[in-house]
């Protein structure tokens, strides 16, 4: 497990016909520092803007790390340092994720994961180190104040929401299955990049 939130900026080679760029290669990302290995990939299409999906994690033995991009329009995307023990406990970063960029951020096990859409139709693809599990999908409300995630939203505007994120319990309402363990890195405002 690599116990650090990381940003990806992969390589795009442009010509006449626009460019090309390996959004993915398990050699060039391990070298440059992230271990995990993928089993599943993941789609979402939010048509709302100011959807927010999240703070979502999957208990062991189903955690997943993440690899997430967006690949249509732009998303707020956000994760939360649950590690008991870690000095960034509780501690939230974002970075702005678009398809005009093509960031990645990979978020491992032992962080929430969420993010807000900021354009209407926005599509979301990211890699999963495990395999989704209904019975282990778990998280926490995204407006926690304990977390306080300043979310951009216009003041007095709703996320959009599913009925299943409106219930989801508090921070301190989790038994967090994570520990921070040695060589883990804790949670910065702005995460290290990678330019594989
Ligand atoms: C996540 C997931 C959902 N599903 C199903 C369950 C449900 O019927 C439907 C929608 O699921 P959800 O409401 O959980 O989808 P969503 O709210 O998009 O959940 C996702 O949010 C982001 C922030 C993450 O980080 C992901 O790991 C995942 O938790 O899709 C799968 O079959 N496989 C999966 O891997």
């Amino acid at each position: 497990m690599t116990g650090e939130v990381l940003l990806i900026r992969p390589r795009r080679f442009e010509d006449d016909r626009g460019w090309f760029s390996e959004t993915y290669n398990e050699r060039n990302f391990r070298q440059a520092g992230m271990q995990s290995r993928f089993v599943q990939d993941n789609h979402s299409l939010s048509r709302e803007k100011y959807t927010l999906r999240g703070l979502h994690f999957q208990r062991p033995p189903f955690a997943q790390a993440k690899l997430v991009r967006c690949s249509k329009g732009r998303i707020f995307d956000v994760t939360v340092d649950i590690r008991t023990g870690s000095p960034s406990f509780g501690g939230w970063a974002s970075v702005e994720l678009s398809a005009e960029g093509g960031e990645q951020l990979f978020v491992p096990a032992g962080f929430l994961h969420g993010f807000l859409t900021l354009t209407p139709d926005a599509e979301v693809i990211y890699k999963v180190s495990d395999f989704y599990d209904g019975a282990s999908d778990a998280g926490v409300r995204w407006d926690d104040p304990a977390i306080a995630v300043n979310w951009p939203l216009p003041e007095g505007v709703p996320p959009t929401l599913s009925a299943k994120d409106r219930g989801l319990p508090l921070l301190a309402a989790i038994d967090s299955p994570f520990m921070f363990q040695p060589g883990d890195v804790p949670l910065t405002e702005a995460p290290r990049e990678l330019r594989p």
